[in-house]
């Protein structure tokens, strides 16, 4: 088991480059089952779950090749259905979340599809819900083995419909798209989430054939076609690795710059964290962020304490919000933030109390944080990561404090942030990759 180790307390500097966007990327990868020519997909993440997903296409029969560090080309010409039944495709199907978007495809193209229930972080009920009565509306059956957490779904002859989503699911919508493209006649998918991921997407499908209006809203008008081509597609920089920076940059006092960040499609987070007091200036297509030696969070206009909340795209991501708390515990002021969509993802806190944090929780969605105005260090602590954002918030916090914290399962960091270790030393952080597990 790997663990960071990192003395903290120190300004960091320089620039850093984010690595293309990891939900985006297991979308993308996912639809290249959706035809049998070849697909170019660059700015692919190093990243332990976006590798995992390449591995189980190539698994599935698709030849996947690397032409450089962050480029593939994919062709889904000959699919073995028959490994779904395979304990190795349970066992490595069942480790990602984004494995469950291959069924979308695997249906429009194949008529039929088999998925472990999906793993990903332990932040509370995680629905799949959406997904198949969306599945279910486009004339696809599916039955849920309870005792092998197991999804088998067939769907010969999906059918174009009307799909009102009951709830605007981020990997939901994309499955749906991707099953409605090759589908007989138009889709109509209305609270469709409208991430920039899902954008990219179906700006991609339209490049490979696919009819699809309404793009960046939550009414998607999908017309279906016979067959789709091949095509080339980037990523776009992972957007939450960019908030992430702006955060590091903020706690730890640092002049950092985020290079080539596509600032237009960042949306509101910029704006989040200038309301944390953050200074941050938009270069060329860059992020400067100067040293700080003290940032002040706005209030409301009214004078009350500034809530900070997440909410379906255009709102505030909930992969941020760790990420903000965590930059809260030592700005001026207090800030209320309010985790409305996953219950557990706040459960980090108590490390944060634990180096010196004054935070209150005030139930598993909402915790009160009240700034130090970096009047007082956090101190360092040995610490165990809950999840992927909870993970780089404690790493933030740690490179922020004064002395030795020791970060374990770093596997939920890695999950999603390329090379973050290597990245880090290059801006001058003090960071070790140890072998250690928790005591307890
Ligand atoms: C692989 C991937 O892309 N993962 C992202 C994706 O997960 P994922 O697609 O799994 O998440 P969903 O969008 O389905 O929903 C996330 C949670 O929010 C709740 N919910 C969702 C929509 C809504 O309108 N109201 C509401 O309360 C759901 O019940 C669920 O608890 O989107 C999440 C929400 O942005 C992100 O945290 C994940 O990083
Ligand atoms: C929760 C996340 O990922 P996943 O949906 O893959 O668990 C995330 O990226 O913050």
């Amino acid at each position: 088991m790997n663990a960071f180790e990192i003395y903290g307390g120190q300004p960091l500097k320089g620039e850093i480059t984010p690595q293309g966007a990891k939900n985006e990327a297991l979308q993308i990868i996912s639809a290249v089952l959706l035809t049998a020519e070849k697909m170019t997909i660059s700015n692919v993440p190093d990243i332990k779950d976006v590798n995992k997903l390449i591995e189980l296409l190539a698994d599935l029969g698709v030849k996947v090749e690397r032409i450089n560090q962050d480029t593939y080309t994919f062709e889904a010409k000959d699919i073995n259905i028959d490994y779904f039944q395979s304990e190795e495709f349970k066992t490595k199907g069942g480790s990602l979340r984004g494995s469950i978007m291959l069924v979308g495809p695997l249906l429009a193209r194949f008529g039929k599809a088999a998925i472990p229930k999906p793993g990903g972080d332990k932040i509370g009920r995680r629905r799949l819900d959406t997904h198949f009565l969306g599945f279910e509306k486009l004339g696809a059956t599916f039955h849920y083995d309870a005792n092998n957490h197991f999804f088998t779904i067939d769907a010969t002859n999906l059918r174009g419909t009307y799909i009102l989503l009951d709830e605007a699911s981020v990997t939901g919508t994309a499955n749906i798209v991707m099953a409605a493209v090759l589908a007989k006649g138009t889709t109509t998918l209305y609270n469709a989430a409208c991430e920039p991921y899902l954008q990219q997407l179906c700006k991609m499908l339209n490049r490979m054939g696919a009819k699809i209006t309404g793009i960046g809203s939550n009414l998607l008008t999908i017309e279906g076609v016979d067959s789709l081509s091949g095509t080339a597609h980037r990523m776009l920089p992972d957007m939450i690795e960019i908030g992430s920076f702006i955060g590091l940059a903020a706690m730890t006092s640092s002049e950092i710059t985020i290079k080539d960040v596509h600032f237009e499609e960042l949306g509101i987070i910029p704006t989040v964290f200038r309301r944390l007091g953050i200074q941050l200036e938009h270069r060329g297509d860059d992020i400067y962020i100067p040293a700080q030696t003290s940032y002040e969070i706005e209030t409301f206009i009214d004078g009350s304490i500034l809530t900070i909340a997440d909410a379906p795209w255009p709102g505030f991501t909930p992969d941020l919000l760790s990420i903000v708390l965590v930059v809260a515990t030592q700005a001026k002021g207090n800030v209320l933030i309010h985790q409305k969509m996953f219950e557990s993802r706040l459960f980090f806190v108590d490390k944060l109390i634990d180096m010196g944090a004054q935070i209150i929780l005030c139930d598993p969605h909402r915790a009160t944080v009240i700034g130090l105005n970096k009047a007082f260090k956090l101190k360092g602590i040995e610490m165990t990561s809950p999840d992927i954002r909870a993970g780089v918030s404690l790493l933030i916090a740690a490179l922020s404090a004064q002395g030795r914290s020791v970060i374990y399962n770093i596997e939920q960091i890695e999950r999603g942030y390329q090379h973050i270790d290597k990245r880090l030393l290059a801006l001058g952080a003090q960071i070790k990759r140890i072998e250690g597990k928790p005591l307890h």
